[in-house]
C-alpha cells in the first residue's frame, strides 16, 4: 500500500530584491497512515515552509513552491483547485500551529469557530454542530465545555486555547494532522499534557501526524521516524531508535548533544555554529 503522504523533491523559493533564495531545496519524505514523523532541525532550516507547502498555504506571494510533488493518498495535489484545497484543509488534513491566537479569530466564540469546519465540510446543521462541538471539547479535556464554547479565545489560557485548536483540527477526523511546534509556546507541564493529548487522539483515530519541532525530547516521546533538516536539505532520515542510538550525520549528533542528558525533553536547541558540518 502506498504512503498516505509523499513529498517528492520539494523546492520552495523566496523572491527578494536581492535575488532568489531556496529555503527548501529538494526534500523528499513519506508518511504512512497512523505514523508519526518528526521533522526536526534548528530554526530556519525550512521545516515550517515544508509544512505550509503541504497545505498550499505559503506565507506570502514571494514564497513559492517551484519544484517537486506533494501526493496525498496517490493524488498529486497540484491537480487540486483552490476550492478543492479548502476542502482538503480541515477535512483530510488538520493543522495545529505554535500560537493558537494566530489561528483562532478573537472576534468569535470558541464554539462558533469549532463548529465552522463541521458545518462547512460535514454539512452539519446548527444543533448537530453545537452537540459535536461539546463532544469535541470534552474529547480534548476541556472542563465545563458548554461554558467554554461560549467564551472568546482571550478568556482561555494558552493550554486551553491549544486544546481548542486541537479540537478544531480533529473535528472532521482528518487522515493527517500537521502539528508545527504545537507545544513550544506552553509551560513545561502543559507541554507534556498537550503532547499526550495529541498522541492519545492519534491512537484512537489512527491519524498520521507530521510533527514539526526543534525539540528532540518531543521526538523521542512521540515519533516512529525522524527526518532531520538543515538549511533546506535533509541530512538524515531514520527511525527514532536509530537516530538516538546511531546518529549517522554529525549534525544530528550535535542536535542530540544539545539536549541536556539526551532526555530532558525541554531543551531548546542552541544555534549550531555556521559551517561546522559542511560535507
Ligand atoms: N515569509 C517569508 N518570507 C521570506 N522568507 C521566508 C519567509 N518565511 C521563511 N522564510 C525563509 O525561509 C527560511 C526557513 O524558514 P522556516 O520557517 O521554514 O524555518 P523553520 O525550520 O520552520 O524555523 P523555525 O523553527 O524558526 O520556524 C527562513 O530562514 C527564511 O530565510
Amino acid at each position: 500500500m502506498s504512503a498516505l503522504l509523499q513529498v517528492e523533491d520539494l523546492v520552495v523559493e523566496v523572491q527578494a530584491r536581492r535575488g532568489t533564495s531556496t529555503p527548501v531545496d529538494g526534500i523528499s519524505f513519506e508518511i504512512n497512515r497512523g505514523e508519526t514523523l518528526g521533522l526536526v532541525g534548528e530554526s530556519g532550516s525550512g521545516k515550517s515552509l515544508t509544512a505550509m507547502s503541504i497545505i498550499k498555504l505559503l506565507p506570502t506571494r514571494a514564497v513559492q513552491m517551484t519544484g517537486g510533488r506533494i501526493v496525498l493518498d496517490g493524488v498529486d495535489m497540484a491537480s487540486y483547485s483552490n476550492r478543492q484545497m479548502r476542502d482538503i484543509r480541515g477535512l483530510r488534513i488538520g493543522t495545529i500551529f505554535q500560537e493558537p491566537m494566530t489561528a483562532l479569530n478573537p472576534s468569535f466564540t470558541i464554539g462558533f469557530q469549532i463548529a465552522e469546519p463541521l458545518r462547512r465540510h460535514l454539512k452539519l446543521g446548527r444543533k448537530a454542530a453545537r452537540a459535536r462541538v461539546i463532544e469535541l471539547l470534552e474529547m480534548v479535556g476541556i472542563p465545563r465545555p458548554q461554558e467554554i464554547a461560549s467564551s472568546y479565545p482571550h478568556h482561555l489560557s494558552g493550554g486551553m486555547r491549544q486544546r481548542a485548536m486541537i479540537a478544531m483540527a480533529m473535528s472532521c477526523e482528518p487522515d493527517l494532522l500537521i502539528a508545527d511546534e504545537p507545544t513550544t509556546a506552553l509551560d513545561v507541564t502543559t507541554q507534556a499534557q498537550i503532547l499526550d493529548l495529541i498522541l492519545d487522539l492519534q491512537e484512537q483515530h489512527g491519524t498520521a501526524v507530521l510533527l514539526v519541532t526543534h525539540d528532540l525530547g518531543v521526538v523521542a516521546q512521540a515519533c516512529q521516524n525522524v527526518t532531520v533538516m538543515r538549511r533546506g536539505l535533509i541530512v538524515e532520515q531514520a527511525s527514532v531508535f536509530d537516530i538516538f542510538e546511531r546518529p549517522a550525520h554529525p549534525y544530528t549528533e550535535a542536535l542530540l548533544d544539545s539536549m541536556p542528558a539526551r532526555n530532558a525533553g525541554k531543551a531548546r536547541l542552541p544555534h549550531i555554529a555556521e559551517g561546522v558540518f559542511e560535507a
